[in-house]
C-alpha cells in the first residue's frame, strides 16, 4: 500500500519552564500519518488521552513509543484508533525527543488513494471514510492547526 515509503523526522526540544502549568510543549493532537515511532530522553512529558483523562507515558530507557496515526485509523475503518496526545513541560529539566512519522511520500504525484481496506469492509461494517490522498489529508491537517478537532471528521461518510 506504500503507506510507509515516506519518512518525516521531527526533533523537539522542550526547555524547562518555571511555571509549567501556564504552558504546553505540544498541544492536543493525533498524528497525521500511519505510524509514528518516538524516541525520547529520560524526561517524561508525553501524555495520552485515555477515557477522557490525560495519562503520563513513562519514559523507559531504550524503549520506543509507537503511536497510531489518523491515516491508519482511516484505512483500518476504525479497527485501530489514533492516539490523542500532548506534551507537558517540566519545571526543572529540559526534554528532547525525536519523532519519526511514516506515511507515503508527499511528492508522490501518482496520488495513491487511501480508504478503508476491502478486507475490513462488509455489510454490517460499511466504510466509515471516503478515500483520500495523503497530500489532501496532510494539507488539511496543516491548514487547520491544532484546534483539538479531528481531521478525520472531514472524511467521514
Ligand atoms: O515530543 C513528544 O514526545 C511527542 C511529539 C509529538 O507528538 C509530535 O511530534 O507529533
Ligand atoms: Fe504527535
Amino acid at each position: 500500500m506504500k503507506c510507509v515509503e515516506g519518512l518525516a523526522l521531527m526533533m523537539h526540544y522542550y526547555p524547562e519552564c518555571p511555571q509549567p502549568e501556564l504552558t504546553l510543549g505540544t498541544s492536543q493532537h493525533a498524528d497525521s500519518d500511519f505510524l509514528m515511532v518516538l524516541l525520547n530522553d529520560q524526561v517524561s512529558g508525553l501524555q495520552v488521552l485515555y477515557q477522557n483523562q490525560w495519562v503520563d507515558v513513562p519514559s523507559v530507557p531504550g524503549a520506543l513509543v509507537i503511536n497510531i496515526g489518523d491515516l491508519l485509523q482511516l484505512v483500518s475503518n476504525d479497527r485501530f484508533i489514533s492516539a490523542e496526545h500532548r506534551v507537558v513541560v517540566n519545571s526543572c529539566r529540559s526534554r528532547v525527543s525525536v519523532a519519526c512519522f511514516f506515511r507515503s511520500r508527499l511528492s508522490n504525484t501518482s496520488g495513491e488513494l487511501y480508504g478503508p481496506i476491502e478486507e475490513l469492509v462488509f455489510e454490517e461494517n460499511p466504510p466509515k471514510y471516503r478515500t483520500t490522498t495523503v497530500k489532501e489529508y496532510v494539507t488539511l491537517f496543516n491548514s487547520k492547526g491544532l484546534d483539538r478537532t479531528s481531521v478525520l471528521l472531514h472524511f467521514r461518510v
